[in-house]
C-alpha cells in the first residue's frame, strides 16, 4: 500500500501523521503499522504514529500508537500536532475544536500561526486523575504521593497521575540526565503499573519553573512529553513545590502549563510544527 503521511514534531516528539478518516489503514492494523514506520532505520522513523478518524461524539476523532506498536489513550505533544494536521489538511476549518480520543473529549485549539510550519496550540487537557486504582497504580489510598518504590537498589518516591495515560513522576535534587535510560525501564515495567508507565524525572528551578527528563511508555526517552509535563506540574504542585502555573523545560524545549482551579483542567500551551510531508510504500 503506498500511503501520504505529514512528519510533524512537539518540541522534538516526532510522529507521522495519517489521516484514516475512510478506515483504509486500519485494515492493516494500525500497531504493525506503527512498528514499521516509527523504525528509525527501516523506515521514516518517530516516536509514533497519529491517525485523524471519524467519530460520532466529537468534530473528529484521535488515536495514538507508539513506536514498539502499543496504543496509548493520549499524546499531549501529538495532540498539537493533530490540531495543525487536521487544519492544514482542511479535515476541520475551525480553530477550535472537540476531539474523541481514548482519554475522553480533548480540545485543542489554534493560538497562532507563527510561519515557517511553526503553529502554536492551545490543548484543554481535561482532569488529571490522580486515585491510583484509575491510573492504575497498585498502591491503597486515594492518592500516590511520595510512595516509595525501589529500582536498581535505589528508593525513588513516586506521585503517580493520569492524564488519560499513567505517569510516575520523581522529583530529583538535581537531573544529571541519565536518568530515564538509567532506571526508565525498569520503573516503566514495575509490577506496581500493570498497564506500564511514562516516567519523569523532575528538578524543580522555581515555584514557577521546573525541569523534566521523560521515559516514555512504548518509546523510551523522547525530547519532550506533552502529558508528561502535565502530569509533572500535577506532581510538583501536590507535592507542594511549585504553584499552579508552571513552565516545564525539556530537551526539546519549554512547555506551559496551567492547572485551573475553578474547574480543575489543565491547560497546555505549545508549538507543533511541520517537518515535511512525504509518500511511502508500505507491505506488512
Ligand atoms: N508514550 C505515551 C504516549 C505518548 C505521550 C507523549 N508523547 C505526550 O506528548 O504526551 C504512553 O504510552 O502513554
Amino acid at each position: 500500500m503506498v500511503i501520504d503521511f505529514t512528519k510533524m514534531e512537539g518540541l522534538g516528539n516526532d510522529f507521522i501523521m495519517l489521516d484514516d478518516m475512510d478506515g483504509e489503514l486500519g485494515k492493516m492494523g494500525y500497531a504493525a503499522l506503527a512498528k514499521k514506520l516509527c523504525d528509525r532505520r527501516f523506515g521514516v522513523g518517530a516516536d509514533g504514529i497519529i491517525l485523524a478518524l471519524p467519530s460520532d461524539s466529537c468534530d473528529i476523532g484521535f488515536r495514538i500508537f507508539n513506536s514498539d506498536g502499543s496504543e496509548a489513550e493520549m499524546c499531549g505533544n501529538g495532540m498539537r500536532c493533530f490540531a495543525a494536521f487536521v487544519n492544514a489538511r482542511g479535515l476541520l476549518s475551525q480553530s477550535r475544536f472537540k476531539v474523541e480520543t481514548k482519554a475522553g473529549t480533548i480540545v485543542p485549539e489554534i493560538i497562532e500561526d507563527s510561519g515557517g510550519g511553526v503553529t502554536q496550540v492551545c490543548v484543554d487537557m481535561g482532569e488529571p486523575v490522580l486515585t491510583p486504582r484509575n491510573i492504575p497504580f497498585d498502591v491503597e489510598g486515594d492518592r500516590a504521593v511520595g510512595v516509595p518504590l525501589t529500582a536498581y537498589d535505589r528508593e525513588f518516591a513516586i506521585t503517580a497521575v493520569s492524564m488519560g495515560n499513567p505517569h510516575a513522576v520523581i522529583v530529583v535534587d538535581r537531573l544529571t540526565g541519565d536518568e530515564p535510560v538509567t532506571f526508565g525501564p525498569s520503573i516503566e515495567t514495575y509490577p506496581l503499573f500493570p498497564e506500564k508507565t511514562n516516567v519523569e524525572f523532575v528538578e524543580v528551578v522555581s515555584p514557577s519553573e521546573v525541569k523534566m527528563r521523560v521515559w516514555e511508555r512504548g518509546a523510551g526517552e523522547t525530547l519532550a512529553c506533552g502529558t508528561g509535563a502535565c502530569a509533572t506540574a500535577v506532581a510538583t504542585h501536590l507535592l507542594g513545590l511549585t504553584g499552579r502555573e508552571v513552565t516545564v523545560g525539556l530537551k526539546g524545549g519549554d512547555l506551559a502549563i496551567t492547572w485551573n482551579e475553578s474547574d480543575n483542567h489543565i491547560m497546555k500551551t505549545g508549538p507543533a510544527t511541520l517537518a515535511f510531508e512525504g509518500r511511502v510504500r508500505v507491505s506488512l
